[in-house]
C-alpha cells in the first residue's frame, strides 16, 4: 500500500503497534472533542490526482446526476407539519460514480485492504467493521462542478468516511455543526435556526487532496457549500458496516444511483 498511502506518517499497516495505537488514540480524542478526525494526506496527492484523471471519462459519460430537493432528514417527520422551519427544502446536485464504474482504482484497493477497516473500527470503538457486498454502494465518488452542492443533512449511519481527491478553487467547504441533535432530543428549534443561517457554532473546513475525513454524521448536521470555479470538487465515500454482507435493496439503489445494477 506504500505506493498509494503515506504509511510513514500513518502506520495503518502495523495494527496494534505503539505508533498505530498513538494514532488511534489521537483520532478517538478528536472524535470526542470535535466529532471528526482528519488524516491529512493519507493518500499520496499524486495518486489522488491520477485517480481523478482516470475518472474524468466515466464522470463525463456514465455518472448519475443526483439532483433533487430534500429536507435535512431526507424524509417526512411524523408529528412535524410540512411547513415547519426544520423541514425547509434545499437543493442537492452532484454527479456520482459507483464502485462498479471505478475498477482498478486505488480507492477500491484502500477499501478492500483489511487494515483499513481494522483501523477505522478502532477509532470508532467498534469491535469490527466490514466492507459491503453491494457492487454499487461499496465506494462512491462524487463530483461537484460550479454551482453544485450537497445540502444540509444528517447521515443514516453513525460515522461517515470520506477521502478528498481534488479540491475546488473556491467553495466546496465542508460545513458542520456537531451534536445538533441526540437520540433523546431531536432539537427541531436548533435545526430550524441552523437552516435559517443562525448558527454561530457551525464550522467550515476545506479539505486538501488525499485527506481522510471521518465524522459522526448521524447527529452532526452537515453540508458541502456550493463550488465555484472551473475545478471540480471530487471526493470518495467508503461504506462500512458492523455486520458482513450488507447490500442495499433494488429500490434503495434506484433511489441513490438511478439504477438497480
Ligand atoms: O462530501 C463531503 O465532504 C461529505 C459527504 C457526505 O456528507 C455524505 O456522503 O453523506
Ligand atoms: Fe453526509
Amino acid at each position: 500500500m506504500r505506493d498509494i498511502l503515506d504509511l510513514d506518517r500513518f502506520p495503518l499497516e502495523r495494527p496494534h503497534s505503539s505508533e498505530w495505537q498513538a494514532l488511534v488514540d489521537r483520532c478517538k480524542a478528536d472524535l470526542k472533542a470535535e466529532g471528526m478526525f482528519n488524516l491529512d494526506g493519507l493518500m499520496l496527492p499524486e495518486v489522488a490526482a491520477r485517480a481523478v484523471d482516470a475518472m474524468s471519462a466515466p464522470f463525463a459519460t456514465d455518472a448519475f446526476l443526483h439532483e433533487r430537493m430534500h429536507n435535512i432528514y431526507f424524509k417526512h417527520i411524523d408529528g412535524l407539519p410540512e411547513d415547519h422551519p426544520a423541514l425547509r427544502q434545499f437543493q442537492t446536485s452532484n454527479r456520482t460514480l459507483c464502485a462498479d464504474q471505478i475498477a482498478g482504482s486505488p480507492l477500491l484497493r484502500l477499501y478492500e485492504w483489511p487494515e483499513f477497516a481494522t483501523f477505522l473500527a478502532a477509532t470508532m470503538e467498534m469491535p469490527e467493521l466490514h466492507v459491503m457486498d453491494d457492487p454499487l454502494a461499496r465506494v462512491n465518488v462524487m463530483s461537484y462542478q460550479e454551482g453544485q452542492a450537497l445540502n444540509w443533512h444528517f447521515d443514516r449511519s453513525e460515522f461517515t468516511t470520506t477521502l478528498l481527491l481534488q479540491a475546488p478553487d473556491q467553495g466546496g467547504g465542508f460545513e458542520y455543526r456537531t451534536d445538533l441533535r441526540s437520540e433523546e432530543d431531536p432539537n427541531y428549534d436548533g435545526v430550524a435556526k441552523l437552516l435559517n443561517g443562525e448558527n454561530p457554532a457551525s464550522k467550515v473546513i476545506t479539505l486538501s487532496p488525499g485527506t481522510l475525513n471521518v465524522f459522526k454524521g448521524k447527529n452532526t448536521a452537515h453540508r458541502v457549500t456550493p463550488v465555484s470555479g472551473d475545478k471540480e470538487r471530487v471526493i470518495s465515500v467508503f461504506s462500512f458496516y458492523e455486520n458482513p454482507g450488507v447490500v442495499f435493496s433494488d429500490a434503495e439503489r434506484i433511489g441513490f444511483y438511478g439504477r438497480a445494477s
